[in-house]
């Protein structure tokens, strides 16, 4: 017979020998436990050396901390399918997710013939186990009132596609890869199930020493920014303090609100590092990791970094979001969990249909002209405009030619800018003091650039997944935008993916870049395609 532990663990019967003392101390955290030798059993959770069985389900299981996590999917997966009143769950396990039944919100609970017909419809497409079907109002998961009029209060009346199926699926503890188009919603559709799961968490475990529950990496500032305005408006009125980890900010202070006590950090993995190197933060109850731009955060450059984070983390469920995704996106991801379903809304790497895309062939050399005559054509030009750079040394000179030969009010854009600099043109930018900002790519991804409808991407960048970020600033949920696209020799890599992304979404394709003429060399790089260091 195996050993009872008082926690409602019992020592796996396989590996339960004569000299196993049976008053070991369980294992606290999944951390804590080795990796299985051939032929044990394996933690179902992470994998890790199955020394216990879970009471309530006779699942293996490594620690403390997977059982709790095991007991949290399985209450959610019930809660789901038979609809039932919430329950009390064990506690730690107060990230869950109920679907009602209809009468009060207005929704109803779908057959999963309907569900499929839903996710036909919206053009949702899930891969893995026991992803709940896609939600038809915020109301309807269970979420705290507080947050649901919050959500209300940001105009947000029905959820997008991708928050009708991501939100769900999140609140239910799966470690989730999602790609939707640029401009989708996708924030909110991370940052409602953080707000609901650490709001909840912290209203039942009323402690004076607030460790951090969710993190949030970006690969921008900017980006950080956003995310945590977002977050402290979908938490206003709750349990929910943020805290955001940037370059060019002071530490001390970021660091003296962590350990006030926040819910959430939200921060780019070099200044979080920089933190953790110095000072001793604790990570232990961080329960939702997200990777924003997870396929530019995984590349080379941030993924050391994001790594390490990850892994001083304890087994936190993973939220993975972009609008592309590289083809090695999910070996990778599978070396931060086992388990992860992929949602994807409409096709991923390609342009927001909603951007109008327009072309143009011109030579290196007359670029600024062709430029200048935009922004001084009543016809064409439609403030406030982003153009898109390659070099920070570019948007400096540019910008400072478009103020002097048109007379524009134009400002750049870059990593070299103080951070103080940067929020301060933002600012007057996003104002309408200044109608043209000249920007590299710290503006390309993520940002929602309230009010822009039109930009111009001045020098190609360097993949074309960076274009269909670029270009996606130029609308927000599908309303009308226009990017204007210089073309030139230069890119001539980059044709072959650029006319099938022009192709499908029905551009007019410049001759130049179906001509055999520029055909591009397989491994050749051109002059404008050399790897930029100096965003
Ligand atoms: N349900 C909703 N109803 C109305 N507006 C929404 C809703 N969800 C998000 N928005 C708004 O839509 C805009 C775009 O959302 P968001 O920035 O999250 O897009 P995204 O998918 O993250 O884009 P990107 O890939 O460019 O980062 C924002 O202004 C946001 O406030």
């Amino acid at each position: 017979m195996d050993h009872e532990f008082k926690d409602g663990l019992c020592k796996s019967s396989v590996i339960a020998s004569c000299s196993d003392e049976v008053n070991d101390k369980v294992k606290e955290r999944s951390r804590d436990q080795r990796e299985p030798l051939p032929g044990e059993p394996k933690c179902v959770i992470c994998s890790r050396y199955g020394e216990y069985i879970c009471g309530e389900t006779d699942d293996d299981i490594c620690s403390l901390e997977c059982k709790q996590t095991l007991l949290c999917r399985v209450a959610n997966t019930q809660l789901a399918v038979s609809h039932c009143p919430p329950k009390r769950l064990p506690a730690n396990d107060e990230c869950f997710y109920v679907r009602d039944t209809g009468g009060q919100s207005g929704t109803s609970f779908l057959s999963d013939d309907q569900t499929e017909l839903l996710r036909r419809k919206l053009d949702i497409h899930v891969k893995g186990d026991l992803v709940p079907g896609p939600i038809l109002s915020f109301s309807s998961c269970n979420l705290p009132q507080k947050l649901v009029q919050n959500i209300e209060a940001a105009g947000y009346e029905m959820p997008t596609p991708v928050q009708m199926q991501a939100i769900p699926a999140a609140l239910g503890g799966k470690n989730l890869l999602v790609s939707a188009d640029t401009g989708s919603g996708k924030t909110a559709s991370f940052l409602v199930p953080i707000v609901s799961c650490c709001s909840h968490f912290r209203f039942e475990h009323f402690t004076d020493q607030k460790k951090p529950l969710a993190m949030v990496l970006t690969p921008t500032r900017e980006l950080c920014i956003q995310v945590e305005e977002q977050a402290k408006l979908l938490g206003k009125g709750l349990f929910f303090k943020t805290a955001l980890v940037v370059g060019g900010d002071a530490m001390a202070r970021q660091l003296f609100r962590i350990q006030q006590g926040v819910e959430l950090i939200v921060g780019t993995p070099g200044r979080l590092i920089d933190l953790l190197a110095n000072h001793d933060i604790e990570l232990e109850d961080i329960r939702i990791f997200v990777l924003d731009e997870v396929d530019c955060m995984l590349q080379r450059g941030f993924r050391d970094q994001v790594m390490q984070i990850f892994r001083a983390l304890s087994q936190p469920q993973v939220l993975l979001y972009s609008a592309t995704m590289s083809q090695d996106i999910e070996k990778m991801v599978s070396s931060m969990s086992k388990d992860v379903a992929v949602i994807s809304v409409g096709k991923p790497n390609r342009p927001s249909k909603a951007v109008k895309q327009l072309p143009i062939w011109v030579e290196s050399k007359q670029k600024k002209q062709k430029l200048f005559d935009i922004l001084m054509s009543k016809q064409h030009f439609m403030p406030p405009v982003v153009v898109y750079v390659a070099s920070r040394l570019g948007a400096d000179l540019l910008s400072n030619a478009i103020t002097v030969t048109t007379g524009v009010k134009a400002l750049s854009i870059h990593g070299e800018k103080s951070m103080k600099e940067r929020r301060d043109i933002m600012k007057s930018f996003l104002m309408g003091e200044v109608p043209v900002i000249v920007a590299t790519g710290v503006l390309g991804r993520g940002l929602d650039l309230l009010g822009v409808r039109q930009i111009i991407v001045f020098d190609m960048p360097n993949s074309i997944n960076e274009y269909v970020h670029q270009v996606g600033r130029a609308s927000r949920l599908g309303e009308e935008g226009t990017a204007i696209v210089f073309v030139c020799r230069e890119n001539n890599n980059l044709f072959p993916e650029l006319v099938e992304i022009l192709r499908s979404s029905g551009a007019a394709i410049p001759r130049e870049l179906v001509s055999s003429r520029y055909k591009a060399c397989p491994y050749s790089i051109g002059r404008g395609q050399k790897k930029r260091k100096h965003e």
